[in-house]
This record gives structure tokens, C-alpha cells and sequence, in this order.
């Protein structure tokens, strides 16, 4: 598996991480907001070819330089990493919500407000979108010191229909077991657990280390901890 993964160094300081974000992530926004447009606007038909032609021009200017495929994962020297195309919370990804999860005390916790992009049953969260804020909960639950586990088995309840609009999100660690650690996962409403999951996440034996994989990055056997001169 790890042959195939996408490490890259971005050999760039905490600043300019921010200075990207500040770019990209109000793109994003503006995408984003677009995909709920064309969701629910009822314009008429030539105001709808009319978009779409301007839309592509945008994504012709967009495509004059881009990647071969996905965005893959960059690392800064000091081991932060960018998953900015992440169907979850990439800060590149229209696609995400996007989730932003945060550990205090064991818990990793977010709120997200689910619009018109992520409708399933009319008015409510689509499963499979609940399955993937879920999946993503359980594996930054599961990940330590920045290094991800797989998630092995995603198991989800769902109690009862979740309406679109603002969600909670909390994992915890229930248990490890050598390269396996057990997550339970919630997402809730304002009333309460809506769907809950279970996973068992593992770290692969063929996943690279860290210093293996600041290595492959940065052509070095070990971190730096030093931060490159900006
Ligand atoms: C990516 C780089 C990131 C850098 C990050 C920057 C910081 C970010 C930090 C955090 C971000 C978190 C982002 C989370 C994203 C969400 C999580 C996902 O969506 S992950 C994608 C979906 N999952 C897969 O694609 C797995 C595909 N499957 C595999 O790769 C393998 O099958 C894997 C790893 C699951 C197991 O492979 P083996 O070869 O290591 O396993 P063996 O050695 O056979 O078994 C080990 C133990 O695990 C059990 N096991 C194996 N497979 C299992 C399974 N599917 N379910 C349950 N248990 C399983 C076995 O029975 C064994 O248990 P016994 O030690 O005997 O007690």
C-alpha cells in the first residue's frame, strides 16, 4: 500500500501555510457555495446556460497548469501535513463540509453544517455522507503523533433520520490491540445521536515510518527539526 501513497515535501514555514490557506480556502468557499446554488437556484433556463459558460472559463484558467492526479499528501520539514484534497476536510476540496476536528482530552470533536450538497432522504444527511465524516472521525481519533491507521472495519448504525443543517461530531478510543485500535464515533443533532459507528482502524505493517517516510521526503535519514529559512 504504501508504494502507492503520495508523500511530498513542501518545504515552507507555518506563515506561508497560512499565507496559502488565506488563498485557497475562500476559493473554495466560493466553489462550494456555487455547488449549493446549483442546487437550489431557480433561475431560468438561459441564466443557467449562461452560468455554465462562465463556469467553464474559470475551469479552463484553473486547468492552464494542475497535477497529474490527486493532491496527495505534503509535508513541511517538521512533519505537518496537508491533506488540502480530502473528501473530509481538505481545505483545497469543495467536495468536504469541510470537517475541522480537533483532540481535547481523548475526544476528537467538530462541528460541520451539512447544506443542500449532502442531502439524502429529502431534508436529511445522506448515509453515505454520515459514513464519511464518520470515517475520517475514527481515523484523526486513531492517528497518533500525525501518523494515520487504516480504518479495517467502518461499522455504523443509523438510529434515526439526520436533517440537514448543523452537526456535532465526537470520537473516543475504546480499546488497542497491537497494531489495532477500536473507535466509537457519534454524530449528532441538537437532540441528540443520530448515527453511530464502530471501527476497528489498524496501522499497517507495510506503512512507512516517520522517519521513513521524512526520508523519502526529504532525501535525509531523520526529521529535521529545524524550519527551513522562509
Ligand atoms: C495517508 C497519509 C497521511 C498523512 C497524514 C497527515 C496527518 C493526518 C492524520 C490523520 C489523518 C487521518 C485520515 C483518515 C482518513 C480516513 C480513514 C480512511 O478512510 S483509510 C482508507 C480506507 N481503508 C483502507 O483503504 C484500508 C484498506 N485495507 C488495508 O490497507 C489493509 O487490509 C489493512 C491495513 C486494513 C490491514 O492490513 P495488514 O496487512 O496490516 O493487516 P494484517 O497484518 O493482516 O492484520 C493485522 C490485524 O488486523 C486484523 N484485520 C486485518 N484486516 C482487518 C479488517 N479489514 N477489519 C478488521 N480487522 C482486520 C487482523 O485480523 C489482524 O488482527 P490480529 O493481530 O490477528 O488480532
Amino acid at each position: 500500500m504504501s508504494a502507492d501513497m503520495d508523500f511530498r515535501l513542501e518545504d515552507i514555514d507555518d506563515a506561508e501555510i497560512a499565507r496559502r490557506l488565506s488563498i485557497v480556502e475562500p476559493l473554495t468557499d466560493s466553489v462550494r457555495d456555487l455547488v449549493d446554488a446549483v442546487i437550489r437556484t431557480e433561475v431560468d433556463d438561459a441564466e443557467l446556460i449562461a452560468a455554465r459558460t462562465a463556469i467553464e472559463a474559470i475551469v479552463t484558467r484553473l486547468r492552464a497548469r494542475q497535477k497529474d492526479k490527486g493532491y496527495g499528501v505534503a509535508f513541511t520539514r517538521d512533519f505537518t501535513g496537508m491533506p488540502w484534497g480530502n473528501a473530509a476536510t481538505g481545505a483545497r476540496n469543495a467536495v468536504a463540509p469541510p470537517l475541522r476536528l480537533s483532540k481535547v482530552d481523548g475526544v476528537t470533536r467538530g462541528d460541520v453544517v451539512l447544506g443542500a450538497a449532502y442531502e439524502g432522504p429529502g431534508g436529511h444527511v445522506h448515509g453515505g455522507i454520515a459514513a464519511l465524516l464518520l470515517d475520517q472521525l475514527v481515523g484523526e481519533t486513531a492517528a497518533a503523533d500525525n501518523m494515520p491507521s487504516f480504518t479495517g472495519t467502518l461499522t455504523v448504525r443509523y438510529l434515526r433520520p439526520t436533517p440537514l443543517g448543523p452537526v456535532t461530531l465526537t470520537g473516543r478510543v475504546t480499546g488497542t490491540e497491537g497494531r489495532k485500535t477500536f473507535v466509537h464515533g457519534e454524530l449528532s443533532d441538537a437532540d441528540g445521536v443520530t448515527v453511530e459507528a464502530d471501527a476497528v482502524m489498524i496501522r499497517p505493517k507495510s506503512f512507512p515510518s516517520r522517519d521513513q517516510i521524512s526520508a523519502a521526503i526529504t532525501g535525509h535519514d531523520t526529521p529535521t527539526a529545524d524550519k527551513p529559512t522562509p
